[in-house]
């Protein structure tokens, strides 16, 4: 085994949200080894964000075309699958990461391609792929960002099929004749829209209702929409079984009923990937681990940090990087005496936005964007927490498209009078979501949002409408 060699930080993983943590530290005067063993960028760029609303957004343009008088008419044909695949495969730089290694050289990084375990007290040991090895001590941190793996649910007969998970839904170069998407979260649904649209025959089995975690006006109109459209959405319905029958996927779904299809998707949830990079061999169990608002694993010493998905509190791209900015600038903080142990709510080392005011978009068509609390939340959280909700009908939404459907809600803290939590459903409501989250931030009180004048005639008209609604 070869020497030593000393860094400051060595960052596991160069997904989207160890590329910023590594960005970040060098900017801050730190040397940085950034280790991948796969493609540099992560999920988020070839198997998850990027392909998957790659997918969708042709059928979304091409709806919304259909969706006005005047423009409808020029549309004369059918989305061209081959075009969106390949549009799709641009946008993963055809799984190619030279760019991204490109980015991370001159960004000052040092990168090595191999596999990390967590080999003692801030050492890292490296295992190549030519099988070579190298080992390194961190001076000031070791930053855990191996992402998530998918979480495949003991369902009969399962483990022994070749399914897809999302990386071949979001790869795959052809349309299967049929699909059946085991779970309904945001990857299920929003996979299920985008090959039902480029012509699959779709059935979804969600164990519940779909779309769960947001509102249930919101997720309806989704529901509405993918049933409209000729999906076949099975809701509080359970997969009891499943197997190939030479032909194709046959899933039992209870009362003799089964769902057939060429490929079978399981989108059912991910979880950390903190697992056997030797953690548990430090006294870790990875399960269990829990981290500060500055990432910083508790009770493992002050070395060890853990960012996005592989911290496991909010699995979102955006939110990921917010968390790798914050624990850079903690660790060169702490790096120069400047930060003790705790960091305050709302300071730049504190990722306090990751409690209350996540922004999540389920890019379908219609789309659904959230921020901060349900009602249902803020009331657990202890809030006296009201709601005022209505649809979005005003001269922008009904500019945008002819018959514009779309749901907005509103969670007032009422002892603060400040906004904490906001839903937006409809077509191409994502845009009116940072409005929400600047809202939230910044804890701006009613009676100031009041003078935010939405323009006329734009779709955030629904902002005034949903105050007036609510009293002022
Ligand atoms: C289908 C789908 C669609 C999604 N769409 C969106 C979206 O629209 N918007 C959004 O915000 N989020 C979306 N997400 C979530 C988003 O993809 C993740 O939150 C994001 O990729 C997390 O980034 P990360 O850097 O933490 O992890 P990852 O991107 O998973 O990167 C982790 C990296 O670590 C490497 N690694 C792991 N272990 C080791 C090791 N021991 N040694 C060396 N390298 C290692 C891996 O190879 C990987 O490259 C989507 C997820 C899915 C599944
Ligand atoms: N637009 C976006 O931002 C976007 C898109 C896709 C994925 N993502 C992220 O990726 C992560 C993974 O997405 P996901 O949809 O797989 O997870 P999810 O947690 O959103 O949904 C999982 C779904 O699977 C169901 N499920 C869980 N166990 C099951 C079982 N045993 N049988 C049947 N159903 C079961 C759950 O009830 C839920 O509906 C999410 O946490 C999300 O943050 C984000």
């Amino acid at each position: 085994m070869s020497e030593y060699q000393t860094v400051d930080v060595v960052v596991i993983g160069a997904g989207a949200v160890g590329e910023n943590a590594a960005g970040r530290a060098v900017q801050k005067g730190l040397s940085v080894v950034l280790v991948e063993a796969d493609l540099v960028g992560g999920e988020c760029s070839y198997w998850a964000c990027m392909p998957s609303k790659a997918l969708l957004s042709p059928g979304s343009t091409l709806k919304a075309a259909r969706g006005v008088a005047g423009a409808r008419e020029a549309v004369t044909g059918s989305l061209d699958v081959q075009q969106v695949l390949e549009r799709r495969t641009s946008f993963t730089s055809n799984w190619d990461d030279s760019s991204q290694e490109e980015w991370v050289e001159s960004a000052g990084i040092t990168l090595e391609r191999a596999q990390a375990i967590v080999s003692g007290e801030r050492e890292v040991t490296l295992t190549r792929k030519d099988g070579s090895q190298a080992r390194y001590r961190a001076e000031h941190a070791v930053v855990l960002a191996t992402g998530s793996t998918p979480t495949i649910p003991p369902i009969d007969g399962l483990a022994d099929l070749d399914y897809w998970t999302t990386r071949d839904a979001t790869s795959a170069s052809e349309v299967p004749a049929s699909l059946a998407v085991v779970g309904g979260g945001v990857a299920g649904v929003e996979l299920a829209q985008a090959w039902a649209r480029l012509g699959a025959e779709v059935t979804v089995v969600a164990r519940g209702g779909i779309l769960a975690n947001y509102p249930r006006e919101a997720s309806d109109l989704v529901l509405a929409t993918l049933r409209a459209e000729g999906v076949t959405v099975l809701t509080d319905t359970s997969t009891n079984s499943v197997r190939h029958d030479g032909g194709a996927f046959v899933l039992d779904v209870g009362d003799g009923h089964t769902v057939t299809a060429e490929k079978l998707l399981i989108s059912t949830g991910r979880h950390p990937n903190t697992a056997g990079i030797g953690l548990e061999e430090l006294g870790i169990d990875p399960k269990e681990m829990e981290s500060d608002d500055t990432g910083r694993v508790v009770g493992a010493g002050g070395w060890l940090y853990t960012v996005g998905d592989a911290r496991g509190r909010v699995l979102l791209t955006h939110q990921g990087k917010y968390e790798a900015r914050l624990t850079a600038d903690a660790i060169a903080a702490r790096s120069t005496g400047s930060l003790g142990d705790t960091a305050e709510e709302w300071s730049a080392f504190a990722a306090t936005a990751d409690t209350v005011a996540v922004p999540q978009v389920t890019f379908t068509d219609p789309q659904i964007a959230m921020v901060g609390r349900t009602v249902e939340q803020a009331r657990d959280a202890g809030i006296d927490a009201s709601e005022t909700s209505l649809s979005i009908a005003v001269a922008g939404s009904a500019l945008q498209v002819d018959d514009y459907e779309g749901w907005a809600q509103l969670v007032v803290d009422e002892e603060r009078k400040v906004i904490v939590g906001a839903t937006f459903a409809g077509p191409e409501v994502a845009e009116l979501l940072h409005a929400a989250t600047i809202a939230i931030v910044g804890e701006v009180p009613l009676d100031r949002l009041w003078h935010a004048v939405p323009a006329y005639p734009t779709v955030s008209e629904v902002w005034l409408r949903l105050l007036e609604q609510y009293g002022l």
